[in-house]
């Protein structure tokens, strides 16, 4: 019985030290996590072979660490605590996200289609059950109904908000400017930036479906679960958007692939 107590012990830990890694995974916070384990390590090895006098020193500059972890990581934290309560069944039932609008895909992809058409920039993030407090808090809120004008007005360059995503919950547009999570552990093809790079890091990270309208290129991608689908026209966007929140519990592993209107191949 004690065994399997602590086969389950060691499991847990393990299991939050993974999920702690998957949302640090390709920022600065992961380089600090190392040095704690680092530093941990350094402290075990040393009382263990009695050298007194350097694991009293790691001791201190860990306890100062204990103090200043939840500061140096409180947008980590936040995340991990926010993917968290999301998986918890009786907060989704109490929270209830409100599911995004049908109207609210049409118009984003009509946007999608006259910016990419303008070759304006967008990065466009659809919240679904996860929350995504620290991204909305990240940008200057506006709570307006989505609307096609407002959506092209954001991005337009002169506008003061049109760096960084748009945030949408339901038919809210929540806010706007707002800076999402970049993961540089990502490969990407060479030709795609911090754009799309924070796209897919997020649906990595989270249920979020992004829309990225590339600058350079005038081309639609789509970035879902971890996976990048590019080359889009308007109605495969609209297809697939209306398609993944039907299915909202489909999953796929990493990746990017590139599409046509009618074929879909992943590279
Ligand atoms: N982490 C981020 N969060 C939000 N927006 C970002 C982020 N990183 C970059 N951006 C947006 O992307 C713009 C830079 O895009 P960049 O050219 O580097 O990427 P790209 O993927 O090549 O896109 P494009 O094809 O449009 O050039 C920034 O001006 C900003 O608006």
């Amino acid at each position: 019985m004690t065994k399997f107590k602590s086969i389950v012990d060691i499991l847990l830990v393990g299991l939050i030290l993974f999920q702690m890694f998957k949302i640090m995974r390709g920022t600065k916070g992961i380089f600090l996590l190392n040095g704690v384990l680092i530093l941990y390590l350094a402290y075990i090895g040393s009382s263990s072979l009695g050298l007194k006098s350097l694991s009293t020193l790691l001791n201190w500059i860990m306890m100062m660490l204990i103090v200043a972890l939840p500061i140096i990581f409180q947008n980590e934290l936040k995340r991990f605590l926010e993917s968290l309560g999301s998986k918890n069944p009786i907060l989704k039932w109490f929270l209830n996200p409100p599911p995004i609008a049908p109207q609210s895909i049409d118009i984003v992809v009509e946007a999608a289609e006259s910016l990419a058409k303008a070759r304006i920039g967008a990065l466009i993030v659809f919240e679904r059950e996860d929350r995504l407090t620290v991204v909305g808090e990240s940008g200057s809120p506006i709570d307006g109904v989505v609307n096609k004008v407002l959506v092209e007005q954001l991005f337009y360059p002169g506008s003061p908000l049109h760096d960084g995503a748009i945030l949408i919950k339901g038919n809210r547009i929540q806010a706007a400017g707002c800076f999402l999570p970049l993961d540089n552990g990502l490969s990407l093809p060479q030709e795609l930036g911090s754009r799309h790079r924070a796209g897919l890091s997020l649906s990595a990270q989270s249920d979020a479906l992004v829309v990225v309208v590339s600058e350079e290129t005038g081309q639609i991608a789509l970035a879902c679960h971890g996976r990048l689908e590019r080359n889009l026209s308007g109605e495969s966007l609209r297809f697939r958007l209306r398609e993944l929140i039907e299915q909202s519990t489909e999953k796929a592993g990493p990746g990017v692939s590139q599409s046509g209107d009618s074929k879909m191949e992943v590279s």
